[in-house]
């Protein structure tokens, strides 16, 4: 019955994605509230500490795939909220979605790189992927609206961020930048069915013509990324949509184009095939060592990751 009425909202996001994946499992956990998570900000804080205090009101459970990541459950509504907490107000931790912490971690960066994350408002991977380098180095964080750029330095402040320069271009002008970032993110923005769990206003504007707008605007993303990647570098790829047009297919548009070659990813975190053709195309085979993840692989919000390496 329940099902029923969803289904009503949005007829033409489910016949599509019946042929992503037609599991009853996946409706139901599209269909169900998202578990909370924090990422405590080693910038700020020290994690177990922080996780003691935070143990004394919640329940924690570490996320597997992020050292500082844990599930949060526990709260009760108006009263004693995760985000209501002092930690929170002075950025000790990071609400960040469980899946949306890999991205930062297969980056793999160092002390001292540049590098760029393309697409990086609200800044949870941005506060991540700083707190990795220690505040060393440069992080070139970059957004193209300005209402977004507003909430990116707020965050980047409240997290004790010192080495991001903020930035407010077309990512897409980074092209011209060419071999001179370690480390590129493009967390590209996307038709965000994984954010389905957390409001369902994304199952209702979902248009099967904005996912092949995005597809190629994402191409063209991805395209001026990896020229502003060195030699040697890596780019990681992410979107919080399983579309394979958003996903594999952008993918397979830089390898027909470019030397670059997949990598991958190996973390303890379930996931599902990639999609090796969609839509009578073939896609290259390395697109599977790509990370596909569905709602109901770890109970997080569905997510997809590539981790590309520059050959020289
Ligand atoms: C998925 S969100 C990024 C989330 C962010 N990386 C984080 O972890 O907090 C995608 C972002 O891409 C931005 N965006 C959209 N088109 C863009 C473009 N052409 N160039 C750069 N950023 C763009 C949007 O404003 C949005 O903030």
């Amino acid at each position: 019955m329940v099902q029923d009425n969803v289904f009503k909202l949005n007829p033409e996001f489910f016949e599509r994605y019946s042929l992503i994946d037609s599991s009853d499992e996946f409706i139901d956990y599209m269909l169900k509230p998202l578990r909370k998570s924090i990422r405590v900000n080693t910038l700020k804080a020290d994690v177990d500490v922080v996780v003691n205090n935070l143990k004394r009101n919640f329940r924690l459970e570490r996320v597997p795939w992020c050292r500082e990541g844990f599930f949060v459950e526990g709260e009760i509504e108006g009263e004693m909220e995760i985000t209501k907490t002092m930690e929170h107000q002075l950025g000790l931790i990071f609400s960040q979605e469980a899946s949306s912490m890999i991205p930062p971690v297969v980056l793999d960066v160092r002390q001292g790189m540049m590098v760029l994350d393309m697409a990086a408002s609200p800044g949870g991977k941005t506060t991540q992927i700083a707190s990795y380098m220690e505040n060393t180095g440069c992080i070139i964080a970059n957004d193209v609206k300005f209402s977004r750029v507003n909430i990116l330095i707020s965050n980047i402040q409240k997290c004790g961020v010192t080495n991001a320069i903020v930035t407010m271009m077309d990512g897409r002008a980074f092209g011209r930048f060419e071999n001179t970032f370690d480390r590129v993110l493009l967390d590209a923005p996307c038709s965000n069915v994984g954010m389905i769990r957390k409001n369902f206003k994304y199952l209702k504007i979902w248009k099967q013509r904005d996912v092949i707008a995005l597809s190629r605007l994402q191409k063209q993303l991805i395209r001026s990324a990896y020229k502003a990647l060195k030699e040697g570098g890596v780019l990681v790829y992410s979107t919080c949509t399983l579309d394979p047009e958003e996903n594999e297919a952008v993918i397979d548009s830089l390898l027909k184009t470019t030397s670059a070659r997949v990598e991958k990813i190996d973390l303890p975190v379930k996931r599902t095939r990639c999609f090796r053709e969609f839509d009578g195309v073939e896609f290259d085979d390395s697109v599977k060592h790509c990370l596909r993840i569905h709602p109901q692989d770890n109970d997080t919000e569905g997510f997809f990751v590539a981790k590309i390496v520059k050959e020289g």
